[in-house]
Formats: structure tokens, C-alpha cells, sequence
């Protein structure tokens, strides 16, 4: 699994969510860097969001792997946690003006939920076959997870068990969200979890799905 590189809204430390920005030149260096790091690995098939963040650092890495060929789901499920009204946000602002724990709980915490939109956005481009009712107005780690993980277990775990390699590219949150589930870790101890940009993540699994082996770090 792979956080996208740095996006314009990283650098200019704003809420993303679901707000389709680009890499930065440092985020499209981050993305080579992390298939350099993952160079010897072929994929059967990769996965990664409908925002445009993640899709460019999949196809750097597929690119410079030669892995282009490889097939690529895009699904909504996989997006970031939508950030509500905070988006576009900057975040050290938010933590002048609401505190520095309020921030760290809508950051952080599995349960909390960031200011809602008032409405959420029109069903255009990639959400334009979206259920209206699912499309958030904001989302807590907890409601994300609840559609990011039927994603992994209908689309990569059936995979993983027919001895599949696969390549996810995606968010902080979504990764958060799978690194939970994959690993059980509690709705309390996923507040201590971060995970950086363009840092491969990987998991090695037995015929049912233990975790053989993982290079994540634990604090
Ligand atoms: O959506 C965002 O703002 C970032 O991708 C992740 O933000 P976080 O570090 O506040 O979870």
C-alpha cells in the first residue's frame, strides 16, 4: 500500500478529503521514489481511488516499474476521508481557531466527525452513478471504514487468496482504515497510526490471510 506523493493541498498544509488536487514536483519525486522501493515486485493488479492524486502516483509506479500492462480498479470506496467543511481549510488555522485537541480529534480520533457540508456535492464525474445517500457531507474514520473495507474484502481479498500480489494506492485515512482491519488494531490505538507519503507499506500474507510479515513501524 501506497499514500500518494505530496499533493499541492499537502504543501500548503490545507484539509483535502475529497478535493481532486495534484502532486506537487515533490509529490511526483516521492512517487518515483517509492517504486525505486518496490522495484523487483510485480503486481496481478492495482488498486486506487477516483482522485486524480492517487491515480497519477499508480501510474509513476506502475510506469517506472514496467508494470504499465497491469490492471487498475479506481473506485470511489478507496478515496480519502471526506473532510466536510474543513476542507480546503488551512490546519493550523483550524487548530488557532477551534484548539489544538479539537483538531487532533478530527484528525485523529475513529469516531469523530469533522463540520458537515451543508449539502453534499452534485453527483458529477466519477460519483455521477453514486447512490445520492452515499455520497458523505462528511466522514469520521469509523463511517469510511464502513465503505472502504467491504471494498478490500470483495476486491483484494479474494485475490490475496488466490496468491495475487497486489498494489493498493491511496490515502492517509483509507490506508489507516486497512492497516486497522488487516492488522485488528483497536478503535482507541488507530489514533497513534500515521502513515506518510509515498512510503510502501507492505504485507505479506499466509493461505489465510495471517500477516506473515510487514515492514510497518510500530510506535
Ligand atoms: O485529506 C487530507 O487533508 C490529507 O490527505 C490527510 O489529512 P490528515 O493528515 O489530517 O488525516
Amino acid at each position: 500500500m501506497v499514500r500518494h506523493g505530496e499533493s499541492t493541498a499537502n504543501a500548503l498544509n490545507q484539509y483535502t478529503g475529497w478535493n481532486n488536487v495534484g502532486l506537487t514536483q515533490e509529490g511526483i519525486v516521492q512517487a518515483h521514489v517509492a517504486a525505486k522501493k518496490l522495484k523487483g515486485f510485480e503486481f496481478d493488479h492495482v488498486h486506487t481511488s477516483v482522485l486524480k492524486r492517487a491515480i497519477i502516483t499508480a501510474y509513476i509506479i506502475q510506469d517506472e516499474l514496467n508494470l504499465n500492462y497491469v490492471p487498475i480498479t479506481k473506485s470511489w470506496r478507496l478515496n480519502e476521508r471526506h473532510y466536510g467543511a474543513l476542507r480546503g481549510l488551512n490546519k493550523d488555522r483550524t487548530r488557532r481557531e477551534y484548539g489544538v485537541s479539537q483538531v487532533h480529534l478530527w484528525r485523529r480520533s475513529f469516531y469523530s466527525i469533522p463540520p458537515q457540508l451543508q449539502t453534499p456535492d452534485p453527483n458529477v464525474g466519477p460519483y455521477k452513478y453514486l447512490d445520492r445517500r452515499s455520497m458523505p457531507v462528511a466522514e469520521s474514520l469509523y463511517q469510511a471504514y464502513q465503505r472502504i473495507i467491504p471494498y478490500y474484502v470483495d476486491q483484494v481479498a479474494p485475490r490475496l487468496l488466490d496468491g495475487k500480489n497486489q498494489l493498493i494506492v491511496a490515502h492517509g485515512s483509507t490506508i489507516r482504515a486497512l492497516i486497522k482491519y488487516i492488522e485488528g488494531i483497536s478503535d482507541q490505538d488507530i489514533d497513534g497510526v500515521e502513515v506518510a507519503n509515498g512510503e510502501p507499506l507492505v504485507y505479506d500474507f499466509d493461505s489465510k490471510l495471517n500477516i506473515i510479515n510487514s515492514n510497518r513501524t510500530k510506535k
